[in-house]
């Protein structure tokens, strides 16, 4: 079963095309990272996802049925994790009880215990990290199947980033919970990510098993002149040209395929890969507009 799956999936403001004809599958049991630029339709996406929207045109679905049907079974923190601002922590645990029929109390008062956060204090007088932090641990407490979390990191601190980031990977490994998360911090991405979707301009430009993209995509160093020899075994990704010196990311089809005469060859990181994608040409890659692996 596949944790989301989009089909056709467009989703207009006014003018604004947000998600355009967007299809992606991402598995269950995944950590999958939503990366884009601002404004790529990350956030609508998982609006969407939620069912927070109604899209314009397509169709979405959540573990297998219409978004909103399976929400007992989806965890939710939005980018500005908000929530009840005039409650105290302890408050908000206790609505969640009262609202969620597999509410899991121990898992979301460890959570707040552990990080020390003040269960009498107001959620409104809490810093932006505690806040993402008590946001994670509702979501958590739900016993989620799935957790869709849009840039949960980005109002943490490193120390706390590294805390969340371990605090829903032992989630992810103990309960077997599918997440789909959008953030723009790359490094963190590589550690904490099984799955990729790049997504830019409202479609998705890239999608697959971390390790399989990386494998299938080289960085080649060569002679300017002698980028032809390239493009006629590999789809070029993207290009930097220094004077004579030209560094290509390529696709490939073979994991160990070697270069061209005169060209080396070394692996690509995944930010490399992602930025090759965002700053690529889709339209200018042969084959289909998004690459997406097993
Ligand atoms: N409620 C709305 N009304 C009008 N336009 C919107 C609305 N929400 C999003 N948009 C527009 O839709 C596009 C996609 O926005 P979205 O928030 O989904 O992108 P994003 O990838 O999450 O961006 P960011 O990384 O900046 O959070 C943008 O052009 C944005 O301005």
């Amino acid at each position: 079963m596949n944790a989301v799956e989009a089909f056709r999936l467009t989703q207009r403001y006014g003018r604004t095309v947000a998600l355009d004809d967007c299809t992606l599958a991402v598995p269950a049991g995944r950590v999958a990272a939503l990366v884009g630029p601002n404004g790529a339709g990350k956030s609508t996406l998982l609006e969407l996802a939620i069912g927070l929207r109604r899209p314009t045109a397509g169709r979405i679905e959540v573990l297998g049925a219409q978004p909103g049907a399976r929400r007992d079974r989806v965890g939710f923190v939005d980018q500005h994790a908000a929530l009840y601002p005039a409650l105290t922590v302890a408050e908000l645990l206790r609505l969640a009880e009262h609202l969620n029929t597999r509410w899991d109390a121990a898992t979301a008062w460890g959570r707040i215990e552990a990080l020390d956060l003040p269960p009498r204090r107001r959620y409104g007088t809490l810093s932006g990290g505690q806040q993402a932090q008590v946001a994670l641990a509702l979501a958590l407490g739900k016993r989620p199947e799935l957790l869709l979390l849009d840039e949960p990191l980005a109002r943490l601190d490193p120390l706390a980033r590294h805390e969340f980031l371990a605090a829903l990977l032992t989630a992810v490994a103990e309960h077997e919970i599918s997440v789909l998360f959008s953030s723009h911090n790359l490094a963190e991405l590589e550690r904490a990510c099984d799955y990729l979707v790049v997504l830019r301009d409202g479609a998705v430009r890239l999608a697959g098993d971390v390790d399989d993209l990386l494998e299938h995509h080289q960085l080649l160093t060569g002679p300017t002149d002698r980028i032809g020899d390239v493009a006629a075994a590999h789809p070029i990704v993207s290009r930097v040209q220094a004077a004579a010196q030209a560094h290509l990311i390529v696709r490939t089809r073979e994991p160990q395929a070697g270069p061209p005469p005169g060209w080396q060859r070394r692996a690509v990181t995944l930010d490399e890969l992602v930025l090759a994608y965002l700053r690529s040409d889709a339209s200018a890659l042969p084959g289909p507009r998004q690459l997406v692996t097993r």
